[in-house]
């Protein structure tokens, strides 16, 4: 599947030719995008704060945010699951969705693990270019922002995994500009299956915006290559 994509967009000349960087010289120009920017409004800065304070104990661990990820987690999923000549094409462009949008003007948040607990929380604020209805924010980006939550909360807990399924119930339109708290934790797995729910609530608690439920698969490095 990843082998196919890679020469689709080769035949379209949307990737350039071959241009080499390693990972250590990529992981030395990294920024991390989950630290607060001016962009960021009272309301993300006093959950960050507040969530910073519950990381003291070890319970919750701050998760970092690259724009290109050349971690060491990444560098596994590139070794067992895409081939080599698809990383050296992709790497130079290849960016991270939800960090592809100028400062402010996107995606700002911030992730919290709890390993004990199996959860994953994400302070939100969706900015003026993720309007879908006039003043709100687009449906498809609360989508994404679900998905990567609870993404990472089935790769924190199991492994590379693929969300192979996602139904979302939207109960009030987000106000664009505002700032939400997205709780995804694992209700069960079974095998390579990850069932994870998600919702979206107000910085109050008072307002349920969101509600979701996923499956996410355990990758199996035979199915992909
Ligand atoms: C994902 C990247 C990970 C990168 C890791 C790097 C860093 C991690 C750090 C932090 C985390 C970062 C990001 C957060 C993560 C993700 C967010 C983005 C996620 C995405 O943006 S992701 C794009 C959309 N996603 C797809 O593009 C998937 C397309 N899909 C497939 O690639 C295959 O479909 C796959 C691989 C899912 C399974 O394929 P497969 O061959 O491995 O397994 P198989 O088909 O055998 O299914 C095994 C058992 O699951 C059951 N099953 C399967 N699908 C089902 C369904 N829909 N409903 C109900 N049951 C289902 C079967 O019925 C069987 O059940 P049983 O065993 O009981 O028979």
């Amino acid at each position: 599947m990843l082998r196919s994509c890679a020469a689709r967009l080769r035949t379209l000349g949307a990737v350039p030719g071959p241009a080499r960087r390693s990972f250590s010289s990529e992981k030395a120009t990294q920024k991390d995008y989950s630290l607060p920017n001016p962009s960021w409004t009272k309301d993300i800065r006093l959950l960050y704060d507040q969530f910073m304070k519950k990381c003291e104990d070890g319970s919750w661990k701050r998760l970092p945010s690259y724009k290109c990820k050349s971690t060491q987690r990444v560098q596994n999923f590139r070794n067992l699951f895409l081939d080599t000549k698809f990383v050296e094409e992709q790497t130079p462009k290849a960016q991270i969705f939800t960090r592809s949008l100028e400062e402010g003007l996107g995606f700002e948040y911030v992730m919290f693990h709890n390993e004990a607990e199996k959860r994953v929380v994400c302070v939100f604020q969706g900015g003026p270019h993720l309007q879908g209805n006039h003043g709100y924010v687009h449906g498809g980006a609360i989508a994404t922002m679900i998905d990567i939550t609870a993404g990472t909360c089935a790769v924190l807990t199991g492994g590379y995994a693929m969300t192979a399924n996602l139904n979302i119930n939207f109960r009030r339109p987000i106000p664009l500009c505002s700032v939400v708290v997205i709780n995804s934790q694992i209700d069960k797995i079974e095998g390579r299956k990850y069932f994870i729910s998600c919702d979206i609530r107000s910085v109050d608690e008072k307002t349920l915006y969101s509600e979701a439920t996923s499956l996410f698969i355990k990758l199996d490095p035979n199915s992909l290559k």
